[in-house]
C-alpha cells in the first residue's frame, strides 16, 4: 500500500523482461520518465525501489541515512564477496560495519593518505607507467592492462606492501579477476543469478566469478602468511599489519576482527580501489585523444604550473582549475559505478510521499544524477565547462556524486582523487596521446557492469615536442 508504482512484474520472475540485461541504464531512465524519480521494480520476487535524481537521492541517503544505509543479502555480489565473512562494503548497517569503516578510514590516513607518503607511493607507480610508455613510443598500444596493473599495484602497496612486476602471475591474475567479475555483477549473468535463484548451482558463466574470488583469497592468505613472518607488532607498515595489530589489541574474545574478516575487507579495498580508478583512466584517455584541443589545453596549464619542478604534487591542483575540471568531467561522463552498490532499507520508512517497507532493495541510480537535466550546463555533452564558472574557476556542483553520498559513500575518494590527478598530470606532461589513424570512429558507449568501462581501444604514444 502506497508503495512506489512501477512496471507490472511477472510472478516469481519480477521485471526481468522489461530490462535489457546487457545494460539496463536506458530502461531505468525510460521508467523514470514514466513513473517518476522513485519507482519500483521486482528482482525475482524481491521488491526493489530505484531512486533517480539528486533531490530524491539526498532525501534517502543523507536525510534518512539510518533507514536507507543497509545492504541487500543473497545476491550474486554477496555470495562472491562474503563467502567466508561479512566484510565491510557488503555488510549491513551494523556495529561491525561501523567499526571496520572507522578502522579502514583511520588506517588509510595513518598509512599516509592526505600526506606526502601516499603521494610518494603513487609517483613511484607512475614512474613505472612512464617507463612502459617510453618503450611504446611510436607504437599503438592497448592501455587496458597498463592502467589496471598500475592501480592494482598501488593498492597492493597500501594493503600489504608488495610491488609486483607487471609481468608477474599475481598482477596478471588480479587484472583478469577484476576485469571478468566486475562485468558480471549487475550485468547479464549477475542478473540471471539474482533473478533466477533456481539456476545458481548450474555450470553457467557466473561460476567463474566464484572461482576467481576463491583464487584471489588464496593469494591474500599467502600475503598473510608472509606478513606474519615479517611483521614487527606495533610498527605497522601496511593495512594488513594494522589489522593484525588491531586483532591483538582486541584479544581472542572479539567477534568483529578476525582473519577471514580481514581477507574479506582486503578483497573489498583491493577491488574497490582498482577497477574504479583504472576504468576512469581508460575513459580519460578515450576522451583526451578524441578531444585533442582539451588535451592541449591541459598540457598548457600543466607546463605553466610545473615549470621548473621535477614532478607533480597533489597540491598543484589548486593552480590547475582547467585540469581539475577535465578530471571531474571525465568522472561524470564515465559514471564508473552507475548504480552504486545497492542499498537496503533497515526499517519501514517513507520517501517522497511513498511508503517503503523494511528490507526493500534500493538502487541508487547515480548515473541519473550525473546526467540530470537542470543540474548541469551541458548534461549530455563531454564539456569541462560543467565544472568552471564565468571566471574560469573550478566549481564542484552538488550533483557530482560518482562516489555516492551519505554514510556509505566511498571511503576511498581521497585516494582516488590523488591517483587520478597525479597520473593524468604526469602522463600529459610527458606524452602526447593520439587516436590511431586506422582506428575508425571512436565508440563512446560503455560496457556495463558493477563498474563500467570503455570498449577496448588502442592509443598512439608520442614524446611531447618531437612531432
Ligand atoms: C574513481 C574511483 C572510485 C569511485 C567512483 C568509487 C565509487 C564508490 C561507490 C559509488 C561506492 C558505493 C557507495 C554507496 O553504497 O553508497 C563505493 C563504496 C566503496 N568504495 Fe569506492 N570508489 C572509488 C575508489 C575507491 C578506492 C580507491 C577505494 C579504496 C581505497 C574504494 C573503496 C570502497 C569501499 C571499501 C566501499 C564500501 C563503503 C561502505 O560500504 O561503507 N573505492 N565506492
Amino acid at each position: 500500500k502506497n508503495f512506489p508504482s512501477g512496471p507490472r512484474p511477472i510472478p516469481m520472475l519480477g521485471n526481468v523482461l522489461q530490462l535489457n540485461l546487457m545494460n539496463p541504464i536506458a530502461d531505468l531512465e525510460r521508467l523514470a520518465k514514466q513513473y517518476g524519480n522513485v519507482y519500483s521494480l521486482f528482482i525475482g520476487p524481491r521488491p526493489t525501489v530505484v531512486i533517480n535524481g539528486l533531490h530524491a537521492l539526498k532525501e534517502a541517503l543523507v536525510n534518512k541515512a539510518a533507514a536507507f544505509s543497509g545492504r541487500p543479502e543473497n545476491l550474486m555480489i554477496n555470495h562472491a564477496f562474503q563467502e567466508k565473512a561479512p566484510g565491510m562494503a557488503m555488510a549491513g548497517f551494523n556495529s561491525s560495519w561501523k567499526e571496520h569503516r572507522r578502522f579502514g578510514v583511520m588506517t588509510m590516513r595513518n598509512l599516509g593518505l592526505g600526506k606526502q607518503s601516499m603521494e610518494v607511493k603513487i609517483l613511484t607507480e607512475i614512474r613505472r607507467i612512464i617507463t612502459h610508455l617510453e618503450q611504446s613510443v611510436g607504437k599503438d598500444i592497448d592501455p587496458h592492462l597498463l592502467f589496471h596493473n598500475a592501480m592494482s599495484s598501488i593498492m597492493c602497496q597500501v594493503l600489504f606492501a608488495k610491488q609486483f612486476d607487471y609481468d608477474s602471475e599475481q598482477i596478471k591474475f588480479f587484472t583478469e579477476y577484476f576485469h571478468e567479475t566486475s562485468k558480471q555483477f549487475n550485468g547479464f549473468w549477475g542478473m540471471i543469478y539474482d533473478f533466477f535463484p533456481m539456476l545458481r548451482s548450474l555450470p553457467l558463466p557466473f561460476q567463474k566469478t566464484f572461482k576467481l574470488f576463491r583464487a584471489a583469497r588464496g593469494i591474500y592468505l599467502e600475503m598473510l602468511a608472509d606478513c606474519k613472518w615479517t611483521r614487527d607488532p606495533g610498527k605497522p607498515k601496511h593495512f594488513m599489519d594494522c589489522y593484525l595489530d588491531e586483532m591483538e589489541k582486541r584479544g581472542d574474545n572479539d567477534v568483529s576482527f578476525y582473519e577471514d574478516q580481514m581477507c574479506a575487507v582486503i578483497t573489498e579495498f583491493h577491488y574497490g580501489g582498482t577497477d574504479t580508478t583504472a576504468n576512469t583512466l581508460l575513459t580519460a584517455w578515450l576522451y583526451l585523444m578524441n578531444y585533442p584541443h582539451i588535451q592541449e589545453k591541459c598540457q598548457l596549464e600543466i607546463d605553466t604550473v610545473l615549470d621548473g619542478k621535477d614532478e607533480a604534487s597533489f597540491e598543484d591542483r589548486n593552480q590547475m582549475p582547467y585540469v581539475q575540471a577535465v578530471i571531474h568531467e571525465i568522472q561524470r561522463i564515465c559514471s564508473v559505478a552507475p548504480l552504486s552498490l545497492y542499498h537496503r532499507t533497515t526499517q519501514d520508512t517513507e520517501l517522497m510521499g511513498f511508503t517503503i517497507p523494511r528490507g526493500t532493495i534500493i538502487i541508487p541510480n547515480l548515473s541519473s544524477v550525473l546526467f540530470e537535466e537542470g543540474q548541469w550546463k551541458y548534461p549530455r555533452e563531454f564539456n569541462p565547462e560543467n565544472f568552471l564558472n564565468e571566471e574560469g574557476e573550478f566549481v564542484r556542483p552538488e550533483a557530482f556524486v560518482p562516489f555516492s553520498i551519505g554514510p556509505r559513500m566511498c571511503p576511498g575518494e581521497a585516494l582516488a582523487r590523488m591517483e587520478l590527478f597525479l597520473v593524468l598530470v604526469s602522463l600529459l606532461r610527458k606524452f602526447k596521446f593520439i587516436w590511431p589513424e586506422d582506428a575508425g570512429e571512436p565508440d563512446f558507449t560503455s560496457i556495463f557492469g558493477l563498474t563500467q568501462s570503455p570498449k577496448p581501444y588502442y592509443m598512439k604514444v608520442q614524446l611531447r615536442g618531437t612531432d
